[in-house]
């Protein structure tokens, strides 16, 4: 049998008699990053606490790095990377003071790399923990997850909170990991997060994996609202035979379309003529689940 990082197997958790969790199953390659994509409350968090045996499921089994993670949730914990949703962070002590605990509780881990990312972070370890900002936060759990060089990493919406540098040193750091074969999973609400950094991504709805997705596949099929303004009027014809264009509406020197997949033509097209402006939009969450999977993402 080939060796996942992650195979879970018809994971299933109720709380209180209500599904969180339903039937559950995927399997994460080495060197995989792979997205769980879905609206609040469609059950990304609660499938990351069973993997690290913080919650119980009901039915259904875990293997995270080999191990059953029931029957190994100490040793899960030391070796996996986890950043969660909210870190509770202790008063009292500076964030350099917490990741040296943090590299004890993992059994004494150089702090070298913990305070390379520090830097490449903009974390000032200096400051008190109460003091920190919710971005400062969220920089102190992704360091802690990346700082012992885990095989493989739970991310519970890393971006959140993050500004664009942050972010962009974020997916810089999970394409390095992937690349020395280390493995990531990652929640998160945003789609041109998961399509621009994710091999895999399994769309969640209701606690049930409605699809998976390849990165690649989710970009061809997303659709984006364009917006152009032109130095002239635009004459509507020009873009007929586009088959990838949808809802064109021209508004004298304006133009309103959808463009699903690769802009490529549309842009060709565009730009024999004067464009002042463009403005490309990516749909909700709410907008894919509704064109892509006809589900109202966020119905209760
Ligand atoms: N400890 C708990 N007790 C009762 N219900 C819970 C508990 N934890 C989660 N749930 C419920 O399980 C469902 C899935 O929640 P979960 O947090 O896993 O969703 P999520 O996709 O991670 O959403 P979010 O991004 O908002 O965290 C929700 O209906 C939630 O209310």
């Amino acid at each position: 049998m080939r060796y996942l990082v992650l195979r879970t197997e018809n994971l299933t958790k109720e709380f209180h008699r209500r599904p969180a969790l339903c039937g559950v199953t995927l399997e994460v390659d080495p060197g995989e990053v792979f997205g769980l994509l879905g609206p609040s409350g469609s059950g990304k968090s609660t499938l990351l606490h069973i993997l690290l045996d913080f919650i119980r499921p009901s039915h259904g089994q875990a293997l995270v790095l080999g191990m059953d993670c029931q029957r190994n949730g100490l040793k899960v914990r030391r070796l996996v990377g986890y950043l969660p949703q909210n870190l509770t962070l202790p008063k009292g002590i500076t964030a350099g003071q917490l990741l040296e605990r943090f590299a004890a509780l993992r059994g004494g881990v150089e702090m070298t790399f913990a305070d390379e990312l520090a830097a490449r972070f903009q974390l000032n370890l200096e400051l008190p923990c109460e003091r920190l900002s919710p971005g400062e936060r969220r920089k102190i759990g992704l360091v802690q997850a990346f700082m012992h060089r885990p095989e493989l990493i739970l991310l519970d919406e890393p971006s959140r909170d993050l500004d664009t540098a942050a972010q962009r040193e974020l997916y810089r750091l999970i394409a390095e990991f992937r690349a020395e074969g280390r493995s990531v999973v990652m929640a998160s609400q945003s789609i041109s997060e998961m399509e621009r950094i994710c091999d895999r991504v399994a769309v969640f709805y209701r606690g049930r994996i409605i699809a998976v997705e390849r990165g690649a596949q989710l970009r061809a099929r997303a659709i984006r609202k364009i917006e152009m303004r032109f130095a002239n009027p635009i004459n509507p014809q020009i873009f007929i035979g586009l088959n990838n264009i949808n809802q064109l509406v021209c508004d004298q020197n304006k133009v309103y379309c959808t463009v699903q997949g690769d802009p490529d033509a549309l842009l060709k097209t565009a730009t024999q003529f004067r464009v002042l402006d463009i403005i490309s939009q990516q749909p909700s969450l709410e907008e894919v689940y509704q064109t892509v999977y006809g589900i109202p993402a966020y119905a209760t």
